[in-house]
């Protein structure tokens, strides 16, 4: 499919996805975000990628949902096409892993589609920040639900109710963000990340997303209980026999995904 206000590219297993609205700073309008899960989904789907870089421009990774779309909604709008619900239970559907590399503004809608990705690797130029209570509204893709999760109470109310941005060294010390690199380096850090990523079994990777995002919606017996069972039955892969006997050869494993 041809995108318009995103740039595909896949080289050595890893899809490389960037926001291309430079006009309105990625601003999520409707057209963006469904071609940006329609070319996440293709990514799922396509046997040649293992890992996923979700990427906007040095400016901004995305400074929101497009509040010039939505400025005139009326309630029965938002709430008859449940605005936004789309963009998320398509995300979460993703089974390949998502990294989001993000430079400068990552705001509302932007700071949530990066936590929606699995981690986040952040340029030292980064601003995170859900600032919709300076529009008269509150976040509505997990702001504060998974930013809450993510930093604690006390920090995801400060971000959420003063509109605040957060740094990235900030955003690192609060568990938001995995590693900050100078802006220079940040696709070269996030291109060697889902490398090693797409090295290993997608049977495994795919296993230990699912038991990293359980650990959100069960408790800790369940969640444990989710995750030796998922071990266990890697036991029934060939990818299991290959990387033990890989290690006690000491030789590199070979993956084949079954
Ligand atoms: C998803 C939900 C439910 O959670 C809701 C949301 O996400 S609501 C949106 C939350 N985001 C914001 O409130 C951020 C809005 N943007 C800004 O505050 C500033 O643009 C900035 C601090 C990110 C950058 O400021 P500056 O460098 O001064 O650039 P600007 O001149 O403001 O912006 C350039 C250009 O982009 C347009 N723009 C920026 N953000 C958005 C947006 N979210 N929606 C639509 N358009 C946006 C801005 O209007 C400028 O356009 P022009 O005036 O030049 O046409």
């Amino acid at each position: 499919m041809a995108f318009e206000t995103i740039i595909v590219d896949v080289e050595d297993h890893v899809a490389l996805i960037k926001l291309n609205r430079p006009d309105a700073l990625n601003a999520l309008n409707a057209q963006l975000v469904g071609e940006l899960c329609t070319a996440l989904e293709e990514a799922d789907a396509n046997d040649k990628v293992r890992c996923i870089i979700l990427t906007g421009s040095d400016k901004a990774f995305a400074a929101g949902a497009d509040i010039k779309e939505m400025s005139t909604k009326s309630f029965v709008e938002v709430y008859g096409e449940n605005l936004f619900a789309m963009v998320n239970d398509r995300i979460i559907a993703i089974r390949k892993p998502i990294i989001a590399a993000v430079s400068g503004y990552a705001l509302g809608g932007g700071c949530e589609l990066a936590m929606l990705c699995d981690f986040i690797i952040a340029s030292d130029t980064a601003k995170f920040g859900q600032p919709e209570i300076n529009l008269g509204v509150i976040a509505g893709i997990g702001g504060t639900q998974r930013l809450t999760r993510f930093v604690g109470k006390s920090k995801s109310m400060d971000m959420n109710l003063t509109g605040r941005f957060m740094n990235a060294e900030e955003a690192e010390r609060a568990g938001l963000v995995s590693r900050v690199v100078p802006a220079k380096k940040l696709l070269e850090e996030a291109t060697s990340a889902a490398q090693k990523i797409a090295e290993k079994s997608s049977l495994t990777t795919a296993a230990a997303k699912e038991a990293v995002n359980r650990s959100y919606e069960l408790t800790l017996n369940e969640g444990i209980l989710f995750e030796r069972r998922v071990f266990h039955s890697m036991f029934a892969t060939e990818d299991q026999k290959e990387g033990m006997a890989a290690f006690l050869e000491k030789r590199q494993a070979q993956f084949r995904d079954k």
